[in-house]
């Protein structure tokens, strides 16, 4: 079975024997010494999807003479070692939280290229963010102007904000991540005649001296294959960012167009490309600002799936092999592996679809229909719901499922006690664990008896 590019890390490789490596790491080296579950991230790969898009958005705007910051959104997945490859690549870092931020932090990025989001920022996080002198903090309600005004004032520093805008535009792969519809808890709604939730918060941030406001910020869902979304939101930006500067006579410097660009879990899936996308945006600012009159912002983006999804897969172990007989007479082979929805909930959260291979051999050359299931005391405990697998697959072959970089580690739990597996770079024949696998000691110093 060949490996579908989009779908598997750029280094990964089918070697002579059937087996599965990545950046030169051959998956049994890698399983025997580490273990399994284990998530395994190309580091070459994941640089080069961060400069590709700082670069196809660079050369896109720069055609219609706008500057462009990429921040690369953390919580797909953050940890020191991939913050520090995102800044070396040129990129900034978005985090949502403080938890986030101290990590951008201890990488060694500075304040100035992080910016700061959140529908409920405690106050503690953001006296951080104001401590570190972060470049933007995302404002996300009208009580939050005041809280970070005050935070200022009494940090003695001038606060650089952006207000997020609920733009109506309904985009991405699932309910629960389009979030730029009405009815759900983002942002601040355009609708409305004159005294939009938005432009109140716009002008109350303007009536404080101690916040600066530097632009206005949309993001409409995420695994977002259509561009035109991205296209309607960002006439809508410009257009209540032409509104302000007719009314107040404040023109925002930046306006960010947010993430969401979706990638290809399954073989045959087409991801966007960053710089088709890059391409018909810079376009569409381009034109609406010549319309609106008003001289082109600078952009920012922030992409964390289509950076860091593709750059990884999960490597596990199969324990059990079990023919079920369905209603139909057909039969569907249950092969369990040493992990599941605590290392990867998005199929059970958002009935997300993966693909699987075996990673230890080649197998024989007929297939069974097989459902890759975790070790979880649920039956929604699903890791791949359909995949052809090799009609031997047996105990103690290892099992890789690829494109698990976002939204894998970054929202693993340790449901029935089960430790978070570790992150390990692989880059020119070499492993190094990024992010250590938890053990039962770390669990049990957690609980006081
Ligand atoms: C404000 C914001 N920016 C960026 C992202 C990153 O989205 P994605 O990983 O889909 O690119 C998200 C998550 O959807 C987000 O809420
Ligand atoms: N966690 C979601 C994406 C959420 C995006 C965050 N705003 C997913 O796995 O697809």
């Amino acid at each position: 079975m060949s490996l579908d590019p989009h779908v598997w890390p750029a280094g990964a490789r089918r070697g002579d024997d059937g087996a599965l490596s990545v950046a030169g790491v051959d998956l049994r080296d890698l399983a025997a010494e580490h273990g399994t579950p284990a998530y395994v991230l190309d580091e070459a790969d994941f640089r080069a999807r961060a400069r590709g898009f700082r670069e196809a958005f660079e050369r896109a705007f720069a055609a219609v003479g706008a500057g462009v910051d990429v921040y690369y959104a953390g919580k797909a997945f953050l940890s020191v070692a991939v913050a520090r490859w995102a800044h070396e690549e040129g990129l900034r870092i978005d985090t949502a939280t403080g938890g986030e931020l101290a990590v951008a932090l201890r990488a060694g990025v500075p304040g100035a290229d992080i910016g700061l989001h959140g529908n409920n920022k405690s106050d503690a996080e953001i006296e951080r963010a104001l401590a570190a002198g972060v470049g933007r903090i995302v404002v996300d309600s009208l009580g939050e102007v005041d809280r970070v005004a005050d935070a200022a004032a009494r940090a003695g520093v001038r606060a650089p904000v952006m207000v997020r805008l609920t733009t109506g535009v309904h985009a991405g792969g699932h309910e629960f991540i389009a979030t730029a519809h009405e009815d759900q808890k983002f942002g601040l709604s355009l609708a409305g005649e004159g005294a939009s939730p938005a432009m109140v918060a716009l002008l109350a941030i303007l009536a404080r001296p101690e916040l600066e406001l530097i632009g206005v910020h949309s993001h409409i869902g995420s695994q977002i294959l259509d561009p035109s979304g991205f296209e309607a939101a960002a006439r809508r930006v410009l257009q209540l960012r032409a509104e302000l500067a007719a009314a107040t006579g404040h023109l925002l410097p930046e306006v960010d167009l947010g993430g969401g660009f979706g990638i290809a879990y399954l073989p045959g899936e087409v991801p966007l490309e960053p710089g088709r996308v890059a391409k018909d945006l810079a376009g569409v600012v381009e034109g609406a600002c010549a319309e609106l009159g008003t001289p082109l912002p600078r952009i920012s983006i922030e992409p964390g799936r289509a950076i860091v999804g593709p750059t990884t897969l999960t490597l596990y172990r199969v324990g059990t092999v079990k023919p079920v007989t369905l209603e139909d007479g057909g039969t569907r082979t249950y092969v369990s592996v040493d992990g599941g929805m605590s290392d990867n909930l998005r199929p059970a959260l958002y009935g997300a679809r993966y693909t699987a291979a075996l990673a230890s051999r080649r197998g024989g050359a007929t297939t069974v229909a097989a459902r890759v299931v975790g070790k979880h005391c649920e039956s929604g405990d699903i890791v791949v719901h359909d995949v052809a697998l090799p009609d031997d697959v047996a105990p103690g072959d290892l099992l890789a499922v690829p494109a698990t970089g976002a939204y894998g580690r970054s929202m693993a739990s340790n449901y029935n006690h089960v430790p978070r597996p570790p992150v390990i770079a692989v880059r020119d024949g070499a492993a190094r664990v990024i992010v250590r696998r938890e053990t039962e000691d770390d669990l049990l110093a957690l609980d006081l008896g």
